[in-house]
């Protein structure tokens, strides 16, 4: 059998606050192969990004990762951050949302292309100028127009994103992770950058984490999905089979609260437009997370023992290579014994 690419296995981000430590992120399991395509989604503050972060080696200070996590193998936890420099940006790549506070404002844009060339690579600077020229015409920003020495303020937001894009692939990551890619982005430039990173995705056999709110995105570009909430994934597996058989009531919600899932349930409003069913009460903070299941005080299917204990991942139902699973007492679905 072939070793994922990435593997965490009881994964947590820790965070030391003054004398406590909270789990800003619990106990993943969570595995991706070379070329496949992961969503993550979930409401705000369920711990996508500090996933995100966790495999990249940005936590903020005082997070730190327990349990495993590796990456072609090598066990990423706990090194240190002259191994990471020579694995981020060349093995791996993020995409954030915001492409001005990620990108230098006083480096060219050609410079911040060549530049992953030049430190991982060793190429010389006229070479790795003249793949970031290519670069640039990949990702739609062509000579003249898109000189070399423009900077990101001289660009507008979708053709900046283009820009951090060409970044992230200059070095051919083996691995791609982007953050609510287009969220800070308008709907057409949205679909555009979209159609990119799908494009390239396809072409380098890149394998992708793609961090969204947006469940219309990811039953597009994912072979497989992970709902987060409250730090924790609580439903998992390939994608159309989670689409087709949500067992978590969160992620009913979640689908039932989206436009894509309003849209395809049909449920719509006296003017045409698709209703959109928001779930009542918010994701419970890292420090005030109970000690049963976290989706409880918001679920109307709430029974007993679901303020008893924290549910595991089960198998609700197993498709070859690919389980679905969920955490909950009582799923929607279930179509093998418990
Ligand atoms: N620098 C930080 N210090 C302390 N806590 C933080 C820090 N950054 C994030 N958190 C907390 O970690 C939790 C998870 O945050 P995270 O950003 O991973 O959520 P998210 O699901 O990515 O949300 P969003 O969609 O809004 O980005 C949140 O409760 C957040 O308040």
């Amino acid at each position: 059998m072939t070793k994922p690419l990435l593997h965490m296995a009881g994964m947590s981000v820790e965070l030391t606050a003054g004398k406590s430590t909270v789990d800003i992120v619990c106990d993943i399991d969570l595995e991706l192969n070379r070329g496949e395509r992961l969503g993550i989604v979930g409401e705000s503050g369920s711990g996508k990004s500090m996933t995100a972060l966790a495999v990249m080696g940005l936590l903020p200070q005082r997070m730190r990762v327990r349990g495993e996590l590796s990456f072609d193998g090598r066990n990423l936890a706990g090194l240190g951050e002259a191994d990471y420099c020579g694995y981020r940006g060349r093995r791996t790549a993020m995409i954030f949302q915001e492409p001005m506070t990620a990108l230098n404002p006083v480096k060219s844009i050609g410079a911040q292309i060549a530049e992953g060339r030049r430190l991982h690579l060793g190429e010389t600077k006229a070479d790795a100028e003249k793949k970031a020229r290519a670069l640039l015409d990949r990702v739609g920003l062509p000579a003249p127009r898109f000189d070399l020495d423009l900077y990101p303020h001289q660009l507008s937001g979708g053709q900046r994103q283009r820009v951090m894009i060409a970044m992230a692939i200059a070095c051919e990551p083996d691995l791609l992770i982007a953050d609510e890619p287009t969220t800070a982005l308008d709907v057409t430039v949205q679909a555009q950058i979209l159609d990119l990173l799908d494009e390239l995705i396809e072409d380098t056999g890149t394998a992708l984490m793609l961090i969204t709110h947006d469940l219309g995105v990811v039953s597009e570009m994912t072979d497989r999905i992970a709902v987060m909430y409250a730090g924790r994934i609580i439903e998992t597996g390939r994608t159309d089979d989670v689409f087709a058989r949500m067992a978590h009531p969160y992620a009913r919600g979640l689908f039932a609260a989206s436009p894509h899932g309003a849209a395809l349930g049909s449920r719509h409003q006296g003017d045409g437009r698709p209703r959109l069913n928001a779930i009542p009460g918010i994701v419970p903070d890292p420090f005030g997370r109970p000690s049963h299941c976290s989706f409880a005080d918001r679920c109307s299917f709430a029974e007993a023992d679901c303020r008893q204990a924290i549910p595991a991942l089960d198998l609700i139902n197993s498709d070859g290579n690919v389980q679905h699973r969920a955490a909950c007492f009582h799923p929607r679905e279930r179509m093998v014994a418990p």
